[in-house]
């Protein structure tokens, strides 16, 4: 089962990235996406390098926003691929079957098709406003979850869906009750005083049932 907490990285240059991705892993966070989008290739292999080796010691999922040809290289656990990255088909026949791929959604239309393209996990976003990222989706909210969490239900669809854009503590009781898998976060859990005690309170409502 893949874990449910994601800490999605940010940071403007690579000591910002490793600072905070550190952070988060020594404060409990075990899966760590790697988005550094002003990154260049040589800052961008540096980063994967040192955050390979930290997720290895943390024990921790790393998987790279993006960037399949990286991924590789640096033999990450995976990627996250939007409809303006490389199509999941292609990056899977690059990566193999044990790779994690995860995709973007927006739209239960977007769930059929990275159904159809086998992608492993679900980025259904954005659940609220978020200045993280900044070409954003249409804001989806927490009905239209539900509509789409129920449709996917319907059709037998059991890809696990992580909420993302603007996620707080107290969203995760909702949107556990509509049937998400896990979250997403960025803001969150960057440059927060208090990660160490917020990571175990988003645990605990995370894995509340297990
Ligand atoms: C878990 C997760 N969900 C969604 C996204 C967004 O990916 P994408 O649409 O490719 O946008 P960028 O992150 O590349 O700007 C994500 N990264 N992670
Ligand atoms: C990458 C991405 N895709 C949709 S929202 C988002 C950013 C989420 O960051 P935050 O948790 O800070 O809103
Ligand atoms: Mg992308």
């Amino acid at each position: 089962m893949f874990s449910k907490l994601q800490y999605i990285s940010q940071g403007n240059t690579v000591e910002q990235q490793l600072y905070n991705i550190h952070q988060a892993l020594d404060n409990g966070c075990d899966w760590i996406q790697m988005r550094f989008k002003n990154g260049n290739s040589n800052e961008l292999f540096t980063l994967a390098e040192a955050v390979k080796i930290l997720c290895n010691e943390y024990l921790a999922t790393f998987i790279i926003n993006d960037k399949v040809d990286l991924a590789i290289q640096i033999n990450a656990d995976g990627v996250h691929l939007g409809a303006n990255d490389m199509k999941i088909g292609e990056a899977r026949n690059l990566l193999g079957n044990h790779k994690i791929i995860g995709g973007t959604a927006n739209t239960f239309e977007d769930i059929i098709h990275l159904s159809k393209e086998k992608c492993d996990y679900i980025g259904l976003g954005p659940y609220k406003f978020t200045t993280t990222k900044t070409k954003l989706s249409p804001i989806i909210g927490l009905e239209k979850y539900k509509r789409i969490l129920s449709k996917m239900q319907e059709q037998n669809i059991q890809i696990p869906v992580y909420a993302i854009g603007g996620i707080e503590a107290n969203d995760i009781d909702n949107l556990l009750k509509i049937g998400i898998h896990g979250i997403a976060v960025s803001k969150l859990l960057t440059n927060n005083p208090f990660t160490k005690e917020l990571i175990i309170q988003l645990n605990e409502k995370l894995y509340v049932n297990f």
